[in-house]
C-alpha cells in the first residue's frame, strides 16, 4: 500500500497577528512546519510528503530549509484560496491509489504513533478522523442570541490527521466548496461517506493564537 501525507500550510495565520505566517514561527528554535514534517518523516509507514504552501512563500520556504539544514524530502504544491482548495491541490498531485493523511501544518505536536494509527485505521475502515472529547461544559448559541446547554458526551473536538482512501477523498473533493467545509471530514460526509473517528491526542493542538505557540513550547519540553 502507498501512503501519502498532504501537509496544508497555505494559510496566512491572521489570528496569530504576526507579520510572519505562523507555520514559519520558531518553536524551540525550529519553524513550526519543520516539526510537523519531522513527525511524518518519523512515521514507520514512510509516507510520501506533499507540502501545500502559498506560491508566494515557496522561495522563502526553500531559504528556511537551507538555513536550518532541513532535508526531509517533499513535493511543494501551491496553496489555494481556502483550506479546501489547498487540500484539493494536494490531492491533484497524487497519481494512483493509496491512503492519504491530510494534516494541518500548524499541529506540530502530532506524534508518529497517532499518524501510524490514522493510516492503519483508514486502510481498514476507509477513513480515520482524529478527535477528542471536550472537558469543558458546552452550550449552543441560538438564532436569538440565547444559549442552551449541550450534552458534552455527545460531542467531539476534531483534529487532524484526517486520513482517507485516496479514491474516496478524490470523489468528495469533486464537490464545489461550501462554507461549512472547515475540514476534510465535513467534505467527505457531505459527499455521503460515514466518518470513522479515532482517538486523537490532547497535546495535538492547533497553533492559532499567540498563546498557543507558548503552550506548544511547554508541551514539547514536557514530552522530550
Ligand atoms: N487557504 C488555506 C488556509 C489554511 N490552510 C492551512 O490549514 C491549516 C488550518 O488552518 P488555520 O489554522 O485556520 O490557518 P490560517 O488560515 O493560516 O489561520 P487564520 O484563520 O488565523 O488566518 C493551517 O495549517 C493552514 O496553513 C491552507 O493550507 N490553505
Ligand atoms: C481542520 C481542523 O483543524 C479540524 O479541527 C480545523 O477545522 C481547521 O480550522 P481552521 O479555522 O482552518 O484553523
Amino acid at each position: 500500500m502507498k501512503y501519502y501525507a498532504v501537509i496544508v500550510a497555505g494559510g496566512s495565520g491572521s489570528r496569530m497577528q504576526n507579520k510572519i505566517a505562523k507555520q514559519f514561527l520558531l518553536l524551540d528554535g525550529k519553524p513550526v512546519l519543520m516539526h510537523t514534517m519531522e513527525a511524518f518523516a518519523a512515521c514507520a509507514l514512510n509516507p510520501e510528503i506533499l507540502l501545500v504552501l502559498n506560491i508566494h512563500q515557496h522561495q522563502y520556504w526553500e531559504e528556511l530549509c537551507k538555513a536550518h539544514s532541513f532535508t526531509i524530502p517533499h513535493q511543494l504544491i501551491k496553496g489555494g484560496e481556502q483550506r479546501f482548495h489547498s487540500v484539493k491541490n494536494g490531492l491533484k498531485a497524487i497519481k494512483g491509489k493509496g491512503i492519504v493523511a491530510i494534516h494541518d501544518a500548524v499541529r506540530p505536536l502530532v506524534s508518529p504513533e497517532l499518524i501510524s494509527r490514522s493510516f492503519e485505521a483508514a486502510e481498514a475502515e476507509g477513513n480515520a478522523v482524529a478527535g477528542i472529547q471536550p472537558t469543558d461544559s458546552v452550550r449552543k448559541i441560538n438564532f436569538d442570541g440565547k444559549t442552551e446547554a449541550l450534552n458534552r458526551n455527545e460531542l467531539l473536538l476534531i483534529q487532524t490527521p484526517q486520513t482517507f482512501n485516496i479514491d474516496l477523498l478524490r470523489k468528495a473533493y469533486q464537490q464545489p466548496f461550501r462554507n461549512e467545509f472547515t475540514d476534510d471530514a465535513s467534505v467527505a460526509e457531505y459527499s455521503g461517506f460515514t466518518i470513522n473517528i479515532i482517538e486523537g491526542a490532547r497535546d495535538n493542538i492547533k497553533i492559532t493564537y499567540p498563546e498557543d505557540l507558548e503552550m506548544a513550547s511547554f508541551l514539547k519540553k514536557k514530552s522530550s
